[in-house]
């Protein structure tokens, strides 16, 4: 069950932020040319809005001059072309220029980003296909998907907006500062001194808002995490009779959430207006006192509307310089997340000489082979056996004694530790991964279907098959019947993980996609319980017709289907303790012939 205390959240500080920053940079050399455009973009983007307030001051004063000389003279208002007409028109080309440069940037900040995702998605996606599948056992799929989806947009994110801010923050800081500065003196320390005040509240109230967002932020994947286990679980839920105590959890679930989003709503709907009022309250006094001086003309409006600009310019980055860096943090810790993904250790490479195995005639050798999942724990000790061309080896255990584990090395999924596999007579590491896999085919009980038409399921190892030898295939195996009556045939679409498919008949669809491959040795899991006695006996006669003139592995689960096999291997603990066919083994009066009397006397 989902439990509050294991719900964890990925770090959002960089370990190294420097080397980071660095690698994703990096990733941007080939837009190179695009990031330069940016760069002067923000320059100028920048300069410009530093300067227009300045000028405009200029303006409006020389307009309000001309107005005053109207109304004292009485002469008809017009505005001479030479200067103020002129200098309108270049305040309005100033504030168009702004907004060009702005929005260029942002429209090429865009592209460069989602040029650097795309980038990185690919990488991403061609790492997944490298990974061991050791990689897989210790990684959570969520956290995987999580390093395609969410990191990534934040990066993107951080990338096109957050980056501009901070970029044009320290500009546009001294800038509007500095003419604070040459306008008035005492006003900017009056400011200033708001400034601070404001900014030791929003400290304080920051540290308790971040504290809200995670308590929010757990409470939320609490419930996500038990929403999900309950819809997966459905029908157990039912058949125990837990409805009642499964409804109380998420109630209790969902009243924690609503109570951690009062918290942070009450802080952001109430506390953050109260900050913004103290910064209103600034404004209001500065206004006083700048009204006072114009009253004695001391300033003019023009500059009093200037000042009021440059304050607003400074205390944006003022205020909003710790949220800048939060998110500048996070985009680098999700950067981080994904590089370390994509330096995960891959599987190592095929042999650099491989010999070519077309189509092998199927013996099969296990040679002192020792494994473990992981180096402190060997499961198997020096296993050997020898399956010839077209015999039948039957793998019998409990649950946990190594059979899964056989075939899994046997398909090189994993690496042996110690002795060799051979095909042939050619050791399997001689091979390229794609020749060897190439010769085998498998149906496991956990079937994998794709959404797509029946046919293309069929056809999944051989794109290029006919209709004509994918129907073939399925008559071999037969589904042919079922299929035809489905709606629309072999061009049934099966979606939502193939829900409509019994679990037989999703079996039988994966003994005709190995059917037309074609090849040499064969993996099969048989059907256990979780199908009908009729379907069963289906599925039997498909394996037994797919099994002729192969090699085959069949993962046994009655003793009684595997009388004929050539070589059983009894395992447990993860090694072979009995291995010769049915009749030996009897004779043997071992482990086997103890648990086949058991199950036959
Ligand atoms: N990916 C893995 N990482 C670590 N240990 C594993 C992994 N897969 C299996 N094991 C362990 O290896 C042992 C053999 O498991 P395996 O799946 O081969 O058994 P099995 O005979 O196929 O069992 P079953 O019939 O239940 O499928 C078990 O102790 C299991 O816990």
């Amino acid at each position: 069950m989902s439990d509050k205390r294991t719900v964890t959240f990925d770090k959002e500080i960089p370990e190294n932020a420097g080397i980071t920053a660095k690698r994703l940079f990096g990733q941007l050399k080939n837009q190179r040319s695009r990031l330069i455009i940016v760069a002067i973009c923000i320059v100028l983007y920048t300069a410009l809005n530093i300067f227009t307030p300045y000028y405009s001051a200029g303006v409006i004063d020389h307009l309000l001059t001309a107005i005053r000389n109207c109304v004292s003279t009485g002469a008809k208002f017009s505005i001479e072309w030479n200067p103020l007409g002129m200098k309108m028109l270049a305040l309005f080309l100033m504030y168009i220029l702004t907004s060009v440069f702005y929005h260029f940037q942002a429209y090429l900040m865009a592209s460069v980003a989602e040029r650097l995702i795309l980038t990185l998605r690919k990488q991403i996606s061609h790492k997944l296909n490298k990974l061991p599948l050791r990689f897989f056992d210790g990684n959570k799929p969520g956290e995987i998907l999580s390093r395609v989806t969410s990191d990534l947009d934040k990066v993107s994110e951080t990338l096109q907006t957050g980056l501009l801010k901070l970029l044009t923050a320290i500009g546009t800081l001294v800038g509007a500062m500095a003419f604070m500065f040459y306008y008035s003196v005492l006003l900017m320390l009056v400011f200033l001194a708001f400034t601070v005040v404001s900014l030791s509240v929003t400290k304080a109230v920051a540290k308790k808002n971040l504290e809200c967002a995670a308590d929010r932020q757990r409470a939320l994947a609490y419930l996500t995490g038990i929403a999900e286990e309950y819809y997966t679980g459905r029908d157990v839920i039912r058949a125990y009779n837990h409805e009642q105590e499964s409804i109380e959890t998420v109630n209790t679930a969902v009243d924690e959430l609503r109570a951690a989003t009062k918290k942070t709503d009450f802080l952001t709907n109430c506390v953050n207006p109260l900050i913004r009022m103290l910064s209103r309250l600034s404004q209001a006094a500065i206004m006083l006192l700048a009204c006072h001086w114009m009253l004695q003309g001391r300033m003019s409006l023009g500059v009093v509307q200037a000042f009021f600009q440059y304050m607003n310019m400074a205390a944006e980055p003022l205020t909003e310089t710790s949220y800048m860096i939060n998110s500048l943090q996070a985009a680098l810790a999700s950067a981080e997340r994904t590089f370390h993904f994509l330096d995960a250790a891959e599987e190592i490479p095929d042999t650099s000489t491989p010999i070519p195995l077309e189509k092998a005639k199927g013996k099969v050798s296990f040679e002192n082979v020792s494994f473990g999942y992981t180096p402190d724990k060997i499961l198997m000790k020096n296993i050997s056996f020898t399956a010839k061309p077209g015999q039948k080896i039957a793998v019998v255990g409990s649950t946990g004694a190594g059979k899964t584990t056989l075939i899994n090395l046997l398909m090189r999924f994993y690496e042996v530790n110690g002795g060799q596999i051979t095909i042939d007579g050619i050791r399997t590491t001689d091979l390229t991964r794609q020749d060897l896999r190439h010769n085998f085919g498998m149906v496991l009980q956990d079937t994998w279907l794709f959404g797509g038409t029946i046919a293309e399921n069929i056809a999944y190892g051989r794109p290029d098959a006919t209709m004509e030898e994918i129907k073939a295939a399925a008559k071999a195996a037969k589904v042919d019947y079922f299929i035809r009556t489905m709606p629309q045939g072999y061009n049934t679409v099966l979606d939502n993980d193939a829900a409509n498919l019994s679990v037989g008949q999703r079996q039988l669809i994966t003994i005709a996609r190995v059917f037309l491959c074609n090849p040499p040795v064969i993996i099969l899991d048989e059907a256990t319980s979780s199908v009908d006695t009729r379907t069963e006996a289906e599925i039997g006669k498909a394996m037994k017709q797919l099994m002729s003139g192969r090699t085959s592995f069949v993962i046994a689960h009655r003793l009684s289907t595997i009388r004929d096999a050539d070589n059983i291997l009894f395992m447990e603990n993860g090694n072979i303790i009995e291995q010769g066919n049915h009749k030996e083994l009897l004779a043997a009066k071992g482990a086997y012939a103890a648990l086949y009397y058991s199950q036959f006397a």
